[in-house]
């Protein structure tokens, strides 16, 4: 069957397609590198017309929404974030972005059985000879979105490349309208790794083993690990994880990479969507070695923990002495999102032989005050993203504190013993006069 003429009847301008949303909407924008760039900013310019139409978006990747800017009264459009980018963050700080709390492999379910979408704007490839057009590397929830929206609308991208997976393209039949663009994708090198990066990596490093598989979230930690793994001589390594990123296409170039011994989608390396480079997405185009699937299956911790040997790899801002984790917020500054961190946590305990780590510098700074990451609590307002009884193992470059199964005393004395040395005195005495410390315990 052609579908030529079906897409040059659908094929309109992105002033002629904003106009189908009205005052009241949920507008859907997409996710990552694929939320939508030219729609968001003709549907900017309808300001004065419209009221009160709520917009959502995933970690936004692809610039600063001209929707969310245009209106500082937030009468007109109200932008909201599954999980905030560095430019949401921006946005949030002055109070135009508003955080939506999930468990990311939730996410699907939430569209069909919680929330409204009245119109989805979905970046997508060229339509094949089939009538497809596919989502890119953002399968994650695209297509529970589409199957919720009254309307939809795509925004046709040549630059964005063609992932092969499940949930992954939506035939032209389902489609409202077409608006075609051409922006390059945007990139998100990970930031280099200093010396404390690589001592904190080098220490998860002695944790691998030949056929792990491999998770790696967002954020410059993992990818110091990443980057030691691709020049280590691990073999046979696997890969599931939610964020595809360059260090892994370095790790199947260097030869770390066969999925041979994974239990599940074997010879696959299996992720929801992708922030990398220009040499990730050329990597992941058309390639069969790749499969792009929905974020229920990648993320649900039934199906990680399927997977024998499989490590987790997250970072964190902080953690108390009682072993909770935060990875979102600075006290109620919203920094990221809970994303999938339970996930991954859930399904790395849940695995044979798994293992999950959670790691961070011992410090951080801002401007020329240094603050320890091992806190006596967390922060009034900071959100606790893995409770402390899902806690994993957390490292710092002190090395490692296994919390799984320890009082809370034990749980301050392996933390206290991963601080940075200049805050541990001030740490055992907190520790004290909140009940968990013992005198016999060591530091
Ligand atoms: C794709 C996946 O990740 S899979 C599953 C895991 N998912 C998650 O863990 C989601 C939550 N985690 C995250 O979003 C990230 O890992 C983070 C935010 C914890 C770390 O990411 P990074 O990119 O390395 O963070 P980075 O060091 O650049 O800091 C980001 C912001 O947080 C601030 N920040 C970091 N640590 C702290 C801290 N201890 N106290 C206060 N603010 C802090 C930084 O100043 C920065 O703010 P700015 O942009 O205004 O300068
Ligand atoms: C939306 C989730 C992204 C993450 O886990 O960081």
């Amino acid at each position: 069957m052609n579908y030529t003429e079906e897409y040059k009847r659908k094929l309109v301008t992105p002033e002629e397609a904003v106009k189908v949303v009205k005052s009241g909407d949920w507008v859907d924008y997409g996710s990552f590198t694929g939320s939508v760039v030219v729609l968001d900013k003709a549907l900017a310019t309808r300001r004065d017309e419209l009221w009160d139409v709520k917009i959502r978006s995933c970690t936004r990747f692809t610039g600063i929404p001209e929707a969310a800017i245009v209106d500082p009264t937030r009468e007109h459009f109200i932008y909201n974030g599954w999980q905030l980018s560095g430019y949401e963050r921006k946005l949030s700080d002055q109070g135009l972005c508003s955080y939506i709390p999930i468990v990311y492999y939730e996410v699907p379910e939430y569209y069909r059985n919680y929330i409204d979408v009245d119109v989805a704007f979905i970046p997508v490839t060229p339509m094949d000879k089939h009538g497809f057009f596919n989502f890119g590397p953002q399968v994650s929830h695209t297509m529970a979105i589409c199957e919720k929206a009254k309307k939809i609308v795509l925004e046709v991208n040549p630059n964005i490349p063609r992932c092969f997976g499940q949930e992954e393209a939506i035939h032209i039949s389902k489609v409202d309208y077409i608006v075609e663009a051409d922006y390059p994708i945007a990139e998100i090198p990970a930031a280099k790794p200093n010396d404390i990066d690589k001592k904190v990596a080098s220490i998860i490093m002695e944790q691998l083993e030949d056929g792990c598989c491999l998770q790696l979230g967002i954020g410059g930690m993992p990818n110091a690990v990443g980057e030691m793994i691709a020049n280590s001589d691990l073999k046979d390594l696997g890969i599931h994880t939610e964020m595809f990123v360059d260090s892994m296409v370095d790790m199947v170039e260097k030869g770390r990479v066969t999925g041979a011994r994974k239990n599940i989608d074997r010879y696959k390396m299996v992720a929801t969507f992708a922030g990398g480079t220009k040499k990730t997405y050329d990597f992941i185009d058309e390639n069969p070695m790749c499969a792009f699937l929905p974020v229920n299956y990648t993320n649900n911790p039934n199906v990680i923990g399927q997977l024998d040997n499989f490590v987790s790899i997250n970072n964190c801002i902080d953690v108390d002495l009682f072993g909770q984790i935060n990875s979102e917020s600075s006290g109620i500054r919203q920094i990221s999102g809970t994303g999938g961190s339970i996930c991954f946590a859930l399904g790395a305990f849940q695995s044979r032989g798994g293992k999950g780590f959670i790691c961070m510098t011992s410090t951080f700074s801002k401007g020329d005050k240094i603050f320890s990451r091992i806190r006596p609590t967390l922060e009034p307002g900071s959100a606790v993203t893995i409770h402390r009884g899902m806690a994993p193992s957390i490292v710092t470059e002190y090395g490692i504190a296994n919390l799984k199964g320890k009082a809370l005393w034990q749980r301050a004395e392996a933390l206290i013993s991963i601080a940075h040395p200049d805050f541990r005195e001030e740490l055992i005495k907190r520790a004290q006069e909140m009940g968990i410390w013992r005198k016999s315990n060591k530091r």
